[in-house]
């Protein structure tokens, strides 16, 4: 009998526009080069989940390799929640929101020796609304540009940059929201509302300089004021937290409640507008290797 090790590797061929053909083969020498029999696995859109269980339960995978954006990340997490794996990411997607919180390197072959090879962190997901969020999720003036950006069609960097002026330009008046945790209660004006595992978004920009994804905890950056002082603050890295335009509740439990609907987001996807959020850490959901 073959004393080789299994790791299944996931791609999303779609995700991030980018052809994985190149990845996948880099990523397969690198399996035989280990003595890792390598399965791979392409993802359709429609069942993976189930699939990948499957495959899972056939060939005792000791790691799954992710090359997607968060949405496959997560989906690969969500049919593991169960297994004992650990799950190792090649950053494949357009935003790639958590490797960029994970401090990932962009090099694939420096990728490929932390998902095959490094240690593991047992990662926190956050519930909102019960579904899972696994870094950075919000309501307010960002989960509107991210709306915006679904909604158009000029992709990338530009594209961001394109629906930042669009968002800003077209604010809205602030809105009221109530958070409320088993030690206190904040009310107050809000631009923005970020419920936070991590510390920063797939642009760079830190939003919770405390963020620990592994601490059992969850972070509420209320973002009362957004002029341009406190954005180019925000923007640089040099969150203004001893002031009054910015206050962050550590917490493990927590419901938002807003006095008009607004824009909500999970993890760089957008999830229509809200009035009220559930919010409940969920302790170690995933392993996942790091650099
Ligand atoms: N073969 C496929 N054809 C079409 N859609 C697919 C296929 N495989 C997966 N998908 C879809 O891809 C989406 C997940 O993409 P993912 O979030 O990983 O990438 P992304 O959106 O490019 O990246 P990011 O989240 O970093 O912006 C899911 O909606 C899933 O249904």
């Amino acid at each position: 009998m073959s004393s080789q090790k299994n790791f299944i590797l996931v791609v999303n061929p779609i995700s991030g526009d980018v052809d994985k053909t190149e990845i996948t083969e880099i990523a397969s020498g690198f399996a035989e080069s280990q003595d890792v029999n390598l399965i791979i696995f392409e993802t359709t859109g429609n069942n993976d989940e189930v699939a990948i269980q499957k495959l899972q339960e056939k060939n005792k995978a000791e790691r799954i390799i992710v090359v997607g954006g968060d949405g496959t990340i997560k989906m690969v997490a969500e049919a593991m929640k169960d297994h004992e794996v650990i799950l190792g990411i090649i950053p494949g997607g357009s935003a790639n929101g958590l490797s960029v919180d994970l401090n990932l390197p962009s090099e694939i072959e420096e990728n490929l020796i932390i998902a095959f090879q490094n240690d593991y962190m047992e990662m926190d997901m956050i519930s909102i609304n019960g579904k899972k969020s696994m870094h950075l999720s919000d309501i307010g003036i960002n989960a509107e540009l991210v709306k915006n950006y679904e909604n158009s069609n000029v992709r990338g960097k530009l594209g961001y940059a394109l629906q930042a002026i669009n968002t800003l330009t077209g604010l809205k008046e602030p809105f009221r929201a109530k958070i409320e945790t088993k030690n206190r209660t904040v009310e107050t004006e809000a631009r923005m509302v970020v419920i936070a595992n991590s510390q920063k978004y797939g642009t760079g920009v830190t939003i919770n300089p405390q963020g620990v994804m592994n601490d059992g905890k969850f972070e509420i950056v209320i973002i009362k004021n957004l002029d341009l002082i406190v954005f180019g603050k925000i923007l640089s890295g040099n969150m203004p937290i001893e002031s009054g335009d910015v206050e962050i509740i550590s917490t493990d439990k927590a419901t938002i409640t807003t006095n008009v609907p607004v824009s909500f987001q999970i993890d760089g996807e957008y999830c229509d507008e809200v009035t009220k959020l559930e919010v409940e850490i969920l302790p170690n959901q995933m392993k996942i290797a790091i650099p």
